[in-house]
């Protein structure tokens, strides 16, 4: 079974992924430190000096090699993932893949975005508490008919990520 984390930016795909592997005793895969890996530069620096085209391209090509090689893994994508290229269809389409999706309240993306913009490219440009609210909400908006489809939810709200782990589980299996 490939277990693929979806969710919007800081929901917690990366750190609840790793925790969930360990616990299951999965291997761990992270699709942003994949590419970072790959182009031998950070996602922000692939967004400047390559284009978010060219990003979305090289999403989308080492998710359908990762879904098709792999097993017993823990697949963290990232925040775009499922919203191009029919991702979320190859995602739901292959059997051996769960989807489970991370969800967060507005109140709480704009929270934990607020301190930790600076290395998401999308919103590094955006500077005061209003400003992300209003950022998030549209793009929330435009995301959830994405991350909706996902067959299990785990909501993130006032929860630690342990919490979360134990969800998951629970839910899974
Ligand atoms: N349930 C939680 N409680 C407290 N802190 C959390 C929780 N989940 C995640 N965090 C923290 O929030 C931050 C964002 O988490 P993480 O990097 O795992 O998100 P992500 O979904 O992988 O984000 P991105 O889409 O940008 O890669 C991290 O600093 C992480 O330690
Ligand atoms: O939400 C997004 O579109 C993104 C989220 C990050 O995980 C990275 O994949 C990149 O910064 C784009
Ligand atoms: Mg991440």
């Amino acid at each position: 079974m490939i277990i693929v984390l979806i969710g919007y930016m800081a929901s917690g795909k990366t750190s609840i992924g790793k925790k969930l592997a360990k616990k299951l005793s999965y291997n761990f895969l992270d699709l942003d430190d994949f590419i970072e890996e790959k182009e031998n530069m950070s996602v922000t620096d692939v967004f400047k000096q390559k284009g978010e085209i060219y990003f979305r391209k090289q999403e989308a090509y080492h998710l359908k090699s990762i879904l098709k090689s792999e097993n017993n893994t823990i697949l963290s994508v990232g925040g775009g993932t499922p919203c191009y290229s029919g991702n979320m269809d190859l995602i739901l389409e292959t059997e051996k893949a769960e989807c489970i999706y991370l969800k967060a309240s507005l109140k709480t993306l704009v929270n934990k975005l607020m301190k930790k913009k600076a290395t998401r490219p999308l919103i590094a440009h955006v500077e005061t508490e209003e400003e992300m609210t209003e950022f998030i909400g549209k793009h929330l908006f435009e995301r959830a008919q994405f991350y909706n489809q996902a067959e299990i939810k785990v909501s993130i709200d006032n929860k630690t990520k342990d919490e979360v782990v134990e969800d998951i589980v629970l839910k899974l299996f």
